[in-house]
């Protein structure tokens, strides 16, 4: 959506350019010395104390003015109510709005300053109904028309007919600044809808871009703070736009505004800029700067103070308040800043702060740069995207504090190098309806991006002269692209040269080139920007720094350098075209587009990002749930295996126990049982273990076999035949006694009783150790059991562990059931083994008593025998035959009392109900029995009592009826023998 802006007319009458005055450089101000105040003073009709009426004061001289002069000789004859109305219409500020289709068309004077010239060439000339004015993008909503209505209503307040006293002026200024200019818009607007209707058959040119140029000149105040004096040469008028002196050269100065030093820098920002930063930001590229002599004020007028900011801040200011009310679009803000010193351009943003001159050397060089779409522009350049005034102001002032600034003669703190604040503004239209989240979900663009400029800068000030080398450089420089400014402003025309580039009127090439500053600013010159122009000037006192010749000099040529601008430059602004998407027009630099595009090029990515995340995230989740799955039910499995390992091991130690103990109550049988079957009287139990070697050896002997005692009878009885009686003992204990191993290496029961006493301690020992060892085993099972029912419990798995625990707790107790069972068991083995003891020690007592009979008995049948039959065949003697048959007898007897022995314990076992008698007098193990249970842990074998008891019945039984046989077959030698 461009809008082709008017071009307009060139003005019919134009500044001669020939005849301007020489641009500022130092020699041509040298040789101009002579451009000496003139003396108007002597003009009688000034009013004291005031501005001079324009009809009484300035007066045309009486000769006309020199060849050099500005094309604006005073007129009295414009100054009657028509030119009143002439003069107004010069004002850029009370230009109509911008063109609107056919009320455009009106028959006005083309150009503000052209009719300015007009009038001084038709003096005369009546006004006219509608004030006029170019069309204009700068003129607010006028639209360069006025009604004449409103002109007289201007005219009323009596501002341009009557001179008025400077005081009075003054507060006319300040009450005009109070009023807005948006009020005086909406004046103008109501006007021009009047005015629509009724003169529809008047046209305006649409061609004279002068309207589009905004030419402002701001006079300071001197240093004392004093009021410019406008008596003598200079005459300031603020209503009138208008300049005058007096002096040679003089003339009377009209521009679009003029401002006097009680005009503050928001009443200079509301007039000359405001405009141009709303139109930048509605797509134009806009451009001000500000002109002139050193210490004139361009710095505060275009920064300001804290308290009186400048167009710059205010810009930003307007800048941020445009988009806050245009939600419509949406806009892209990039900054940046640059100077040129010493026609060097270099990048305030990459600059160290503080860096001061000439601290910039490590800077890439920076070029200028030509694009058909951009145009001129320098590069690299860092540009910063700024979204709030702050920020923006921030960036600004970083650059700022980077510029180049010294000391010269007329400012304390002068600017040694032209800054360029360029903003960079982005918009796009935001498609009605959808939201912004709505056009990234489509990804659909809303429309085309248009970029436009606003460049805001601050040239050098022009200096004559400077004290220092290093100035007088900078001084060089500055004048030089200020004299090529003014140059190439001066041969602006619209002539084109043959490869339709601008052109001056003879036409030859603009040097643009010339300077930095031109080549940088060819764009806005040669029109295609819009273009406001502050020019700073200092008129002070008499007997001040800028009273001098040299100074009066400088601002006559400021003030021609601003009418020729104004005169010159014509601007064809139109308003940037939407470029659609990121390849369109406008290229890479729509940034807006790119990251619009990138955004949702992310989006997307995001999008996809975040299911592929989704789904990713869900199969982890199931992946983490069957680990946890697979974790517990290992850690489940880890903890059955452990458990099982736990109760294998009870098991196994358990089952060793018994083997132990199964072992040891053999060993005792192997030990203490002798060939009849008794036991040995040790028991297990440590207190049984300890008692005197004496009864365990006395013990042993008697259960030990027969033949020990029959030995000891024999060697008592036949100390001649000790030697036979061991061999046949020998043989008897080999051929009786297979399993019985305890009568020691030495076989004489003594040495077999203390390794016995010894084996049994060491077993008793060993069982100790054993039991020691399972109690710290259990100890270990019930600590590992409760750190796992913790853990079980803080973990929230109490169900299974607390199971667990009651498990193994149940485990545990029944370990110690089965221990304690096992000590029972003992206890009962020592019991019986007591009272094996006792019973083998009263046999022993009869054994005795008997036996001292029966060998009485036996050797006297011996000798009687022996007296009967001297001198015996077999070679045997009659002796031997008694001692055997003695021995039998004695043998079938201790069988008989041990078996009888037997019986009487199965029989209290029987009575106690531990075991049950079988018709067939076997034995079992009464059902139900704890014993049974604790002894055989589930296995169904009898108690090893039992059959210890049985076995040993089975071996008394067999002994027994071997020893019948033995005596039988004894008797039948006996009877043989008699016989013999
Ligand atoms: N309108 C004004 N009102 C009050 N003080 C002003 C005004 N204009 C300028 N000054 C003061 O004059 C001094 C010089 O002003 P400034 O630095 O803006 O001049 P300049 O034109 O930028 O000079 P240079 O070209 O050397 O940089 C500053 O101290 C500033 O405060």
């Amino acid at each position: 959506m461009s809008t082709a802006l008017p071009r307009p007319a060139r003005p019919s009458i134009g500044p001669p350019s020939m005849a301007l005055p020489a641009l500022p450089v130092g020699k041509t101000r040298k040789s101009t010395g002579g451009l000496t105040v003139p003396v108007t003073r002597s003009t009688p009709s000034t009013p004291k104390g005031g501005l001079r009426s324009p009809s009484t004061t300035f007066l045309p001289p009486a000769t006309p003015a020199p060849t050099g002069a500005l094309p604006q000789p005073r007129s009295v004859s414009g100054f009657n109510a028509a030119g009143r109305t002439i003069r107004k219409t010069v004002s850029i500020n009370s230009f109509p709005q911008p063109p609107r289709g056919d009320a455009r068309i009106m028959s006005m004077p083309p150009s503000p300053l052209s009719a300015g010239a007009r009038k001084l060439k038709s003096p005369t000339t009546p006004s006219y109904q509608l004030s006029n004015g170019t069309p204009s993008l700068l003129n607010g909503t006028g639209e360069g028309r006025m009604v004449s209505r409103l002109s007289g209503a201007r005219n009323s307040d009596g501002l341009i007919s009557v001179s008025s006293p400077a005081q009075s002026r003054s507060s006319s200024a300040q009450d005009s600044y109070s009023t807005s200019a948006t009020q005086y818009d909406e004046l103008v607007e109501l006007a021009q809808h009047k005015l629509d209707a009724s003169a529809s058959n008047r046209r305006i040119s649409k061609h004279d871009g002068k309207g589009n140029v905004i030419v402002s000149v701001r006079v300071r105040p001197d240093s004392a703070g004093n009021e410019t004096r406008t008596d003598g040469e200079w005459m300031v008028d603020g209503r009138k736009s208008l300049i005058g002196y007096n002096g040679r050269e003089g003339g009377d100065y009209y521009y679009d505004n003029v401002f006097t030093t009680h005009d503050d820098n928001s009443r200079v920002y509301d007039h000359s800029a405001k405009r141009l930063v709303r139109r930048v930001m509605e797509g134009y590229h806009g451009t001000v700067f500000a002109y002139g002599m050193t210490g004139t004020g361009k710095t505060f007028s275009m920064q300001g103070t804290a308290s009186s900011p400048g167009v710059i801040p205010l810009a930003i200011t307007d800048i941020f308040s445009y988009i806050r009310e245009t939600p419509s679009r949406e806009f892209l803000l990039r900054v940046s800043y640059l100077e040129i010193y010493n026609e060097r351009i270099h990048d305030l943003l990459s600059m160290p702060t503080g860096s001061g001159i000439g601290a910039n050397g490590s800077q890439e060089e920076i070029k200028l740069r030509e694009d058909s779409k951009r145009g001129v522009y320098a590069s690299p350049l860092k540009e910063e995207i700024v979204q709030s005034p702050t920020q923006l102001l921030r960036v600004i002032a970083r650059g700022d504090q980077a510029r180049r600034t010294a000391s010269t003669q007329f400012n304390a703190r002068s600017s040694r190098s032209h800054a360029v604040v360029q903003i960079v503004v982005e918009s796009r239209e935001r498609v009605p309806g959808n939201t912004a989240a709505d056009d990234k979900r489509q990804g659909l663009p809303p429309g085309g991006v248009r970029v436009s400029t606003l460049s805001l800068i601050d040239l050098a000030g022009s200096e004559k002269a400077a004290e220092t080398k290093e100035r007088r450089q900078e001084g060089s420089h500055i004048n030089k692209s200020l004299l090529t400014l003014g140059t190439v402003i001066a041969k602006l025309s619209e002539t084109k040269d043959k490869d339709g580039k601008p052109a001056d009127k003879d036409g030859k090439h603009l040097p643009y080139r010339d300077s930095k500053l031109t080549r940088l600013l060819q764009g806005a010159l040669s029109g295609g920007s819009l273009v406001s122009i502050l020019c700073t000037i200092q008129i002070g006192a008499a007997g001040s720094v800028a009273s001098g010749n040299t100074h009066t000099l400088e601002t006559l040529n400021t003030l021609k350098f601003a009418s020729r601008a104004k005169n010159n430059i014509v601007s064809h602004a139109k308003r940037a075209e939407e470029a659609l998407g990121a390849g369109g027009d406008g290229g890479a630099r729509v940034l807006l587009e790119r990251y619009r595009m990138e955004i949702v090029e992310l989006r997307k990515e995001l999008e996809s990002q975040a299911k592929s995340n989704t789904k990713k995230e869900n199969d982890e989740e199931q992946e983490r749930d069957s680990e946890w799955e697979r974790a517990r039910e290992k850690e489940a499995e880890q903890r059955h295996e452990e458990q099982m390992l736990e109760m294998q091991l009870a098991r196994t130690a358990l089952k060793e126990r018994i083997d132990h103990l199964n072992r040891l109550i053999l060993s005792s049988k192997s030990t203490g049982v002798n060939a009849s079957g008794s036991y040995s009287s040790l028991g297990t139990h440590p207190r049984y273990s300890q008692r005197s070697s004496r009864s365990s050896l006395a013990t042993t002997f008697k259960l030990a076999g027969m033949e020990r005692t029959g030995s000891m009878t024999s060697t008592s009885s036949t100390i001649g035949r000790k030697s036979t009686h061991r061999k046949s003992s020998a043989e008897a204990s080999g051929a009786v006694m297979d399993d019985d191993d305890s009568q020691g290496e030495f076989g004489d029961g003594t040495a077999s009783l203390a390794s016995q006493n010894r084996a049994l301690q060491a077993d008793l020992a060993d069982k100790n150790r054993y039991i020691q060892t399972l109690e710290k085993r259990l100890l270990q099972a019930r600590r590992a059991s409760s750190s796992r029912t913790s853990v079980g419990l803080a973990s929230g798995s109490k169900g299974i562990l607390v199971g667990e625990d009651h498990s193994v707790s149940a485990l545990i107790k029944e370990k110690d059931a089965e221990i304690l069972e096992l000590r029972a068991r003992l206890d009962d083995k020592d019991k019986m083994l007591t009272a094996l003891r006792s019973a083998a020690r009263s046999r022993e007592n009869a054994d005795r008593v008997e036996s001292r009979a029966e060998l009485s008995r036996a050797e006297l049948r011996t000798s009687q025998i022996v007296e009967a039959s001297s001198g015996s065949p077999t070679g045997k003697g009659p002796t031997t035959l008694v001692r055997q048959v003695s021995q039998l007898r004695m043998r079938t007897k201790s069988v008989d009392e041990m078996s009888k022995m037997l019986d009487e314990m199965i029989q209290d076992r029987v009575e106690t109900g531990q075991i049950v008698r079988g018709t067939r007098g076997s034995v079992r193990v009464a059902p139900g029995s704890n014993k049974e249970r604790g002894v055989l842990m589930g296995q169904n074998e009898p108690p090893i009592q039992l059959q210890l008891l049985t076995k040993a019945r089975e071996r008394a039984s067999a002994a027994a009826s071997l020893a019948g046989e033995q005596m039988q077959q004894a008797q039948v030698q006996q009877a043989q023998v008699v016989e013999v």
